[in-house]
């Protein structure tokens, strides 16, 4: 799902790597590569929701065979208005490495988001289940609702979802993972279809 502001066209990067057993879209690996940029954009990012680490509660969890679990809004979302966060582990680049390395050797499902921030790199890490619904956000490269973007608060980076439009009640969000390589593509070809 996270540099991507209205305001300039940043260069999206998500590698997705199949694991090492049988390939497949419910055991995977997730990596997602983005960098800040400046941005002049005027949203409310909600943060009283960053501050409390909740989110706020207008989202439903769904569940299908083709995707697994998602997220529904219950609540009509205007364009350009703060969504949600993407939560998990900040960490630094070197740390976030050693993480992938083991996710792929015990074929854990991994959701690494790296970024650039202040001139140095990190890792949003949301493998590890938890009770915030951005690690639930799935893909669409045709048709994506939400943009992802980084912003600072308080000196740390947080990484957050924006409406990239007005989303319905009942609507499903999605963020576009940006993987665009072949591998990837062989690999799960929803990254490309859906
Ligand atoms: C970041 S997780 C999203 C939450 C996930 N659906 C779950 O149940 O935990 C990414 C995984 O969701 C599934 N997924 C996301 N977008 C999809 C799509 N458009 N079509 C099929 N599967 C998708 C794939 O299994 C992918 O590996």
């Amino acid at each position: 799902m996270p540099r991507k502001q209205a305001s300039s066209k940043p260069k999206k990067q998500v590698s997705t790597k199949p694991p090492s057993t049988t390939p497949s879209v419910k055991n995977y690996f997730l990596r997602v590569t983005r960098s800040t940029t400046k941005t002049h954009e005027k949203i409310d990012f909600k943060e009283k929701y960053l501050k409390k680490n909740v989110d706020p509660d207008n989202f439903e969890i769904i569940e299908s065979d083709e995707k697994g679990k998602g997220v529904t809004s219950k609540v009509k979302i205007p364009k350009n208005e703060f969504v949600c966060e993407y939560a998990g582990d900040l960490v630094k680049f070197s740390e976030a490495k050693i993480r992938e390395k083991n996710y792929e050797n015990e074929h854990l499902g991994c959701y690494l988001y790296f970024f650039n921030f202040k001139g140095k790199r990190f890792c949003i890490d949301a493998t590890k289940p938890n009770d915030r619904i951005g690690r639930l956000i799935n893909h669409s490269r045709k048709k994506p609702n939400l943009k992802t973007k980084i912003i600072d608060l308080d000196g740390k980076p947080r990484l957050i979802f924006i409406s990239l439009r007005e989303i319905s009640p009942g609507e499903e969000l999605t963020y576009d993972y940006g993987d665009r390589s072949k591998e990837a593509i062989a690999a799960h070809p929803w990254l490309n279809t859906s």
